[in-house]
């Protein structure tokens, strides 16, 4: 099976590579290389079985040869900035929903039948529902980009029924792990390496989620892909992510203590009371019984995941 990984240079996206190129598959990535780096796959760049392009996917022709010859492709491709949304709504439109469509246009075009795409939490919005399982409605993102992977899905759902093309959407929480060059813990490393005695902390430090790390997403991703395959569905949502949450206070405290340091902590207080940035979901926690129902269950959890990243962004593991 031959499959191509929009976002494939990226932090989850590189880490599915390697997957799959263990498993034996045909790679081929796009990546525009924007927040990915060829670092993270230097491992396969001159592996017969892999294929790298790089290319803009809000160019549709770039996606009109990329889709060409594959079986299915894992759309990665994304900006994964929420907190950017209330500067930049357009940028998160294009880089979401637009290169979205224009997949789906190359597919219905080239005739690919098979798509595996990563939405996210942020779809739910403030759910009344805790753990939000994936039937949860109505669906009210409180972001722009969670407005913006709502739409994706959406279209996702109405090519699937319209042209016969089967996909499975994964509603992803909070995913750590080496090589994510954003979030969280990546900014609490980089402020307390300037400033090892203060941490600022967006918002009131209460904000309270769930955090999976990259191994358990990957082993998920795949896991449900083969069984979507099993079966007659033309569409599917799984959320994935850990069964507990932690605040981000706790990931500070980790975070410091990993790197040997007691530093003060100081919190900005943030916006709509104490969330780190306008359209900042203050509790996330998945429902993930249906995965779980298929066969699958993470094998970290929340502090695990958190402790085990912070290791691996100080090159420690
Ligand atoms: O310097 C910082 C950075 C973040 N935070 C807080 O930490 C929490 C987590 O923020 P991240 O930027 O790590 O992640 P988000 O929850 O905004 O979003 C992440 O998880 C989502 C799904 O849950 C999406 O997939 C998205 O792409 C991904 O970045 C937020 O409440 C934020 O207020 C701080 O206090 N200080």
């Amino acid at each position: 099976m031959k499959i191509l990984v929009t976002g494939g240079a990226g932090f989850i996206g590189s880490h599915l590579v390697d997957r799959l190129m263990e498993e034996g598959y045909e790679v081929r990535v796009l990546d525009d290389l924007s927040a990915g780096s060829l670092e993270n796959l230097k491992k396969w760049i001159n592996h017969e079985r892999f294929e790298f392009m790089q290319g803009d996917m809000r160019d549709l022709e770039i996606l009109k040869k990329a889709v060409d010859g594959v079986d299915a492709v894992f759309h990665l491709a994304a900006n994964p900035e929420v907190r950017i949304g209330s500067q930049s709504p357009q940028l998160l439109y294009e880089t979401n929903v637009l290169i979205t469509y224009n997949l789906l246009e190359a597919m219905r075009e080239r005739r690919i039948k098979l798509l595996a795409f990563t939405s996210s939490s942020t779809v739910y919005g403030e759910a009344k529902r805790i753990p939000t399982p994936e039937d949860y409605g109505p669906l009210e993102p409180i972001s722009v980009y969670g407005g913006a992977k709502l739409a994706a899905e959406a279209l996702i759902s109405g090519y699937a029924h319209t042209f016969d093309i089967k996909a499975v959407v994964f509603r992803l929480a909070n995913i750590i792990g080496k090589r994510s060059n954003h979030g969280v813990i990546y900014d609490f490393i980089n402020k307390l390496k300037a400033n090892p005695d203060r941490l600022e902390i967006l918002g009131d430090g209460t904000q309270r989620k769930s955090y999976l790390h990259v191994s358990d997403t990957i082993e998920a991703m795949l896991y449900l892909f083969k069984e979507f395959l099993k079966e007659d569905k033309i569409y599917d949502a799984y959320n994935i992510g850990s069964e507990d949450w932690i605040t981000v206070t706790e990931i500070a405290e980790i975070v410091s203590r990993e790197m040997g340091l007691s530093p003060e902590f100081y919190f900005t207080g943030g916006v709509d009371g104490g969330r780190g940035w306008k359209g900042d979901v203050k509790i996330m926690l998945l429902s993930i019984e249906k995965a779980k129902a298929k066969g699958w269950k993470p094998k970290m959890n929340s502090r695990e995941a958190v402790e085990k990243t912070v290791r691996e962004l100080l090159g420690k593991e």
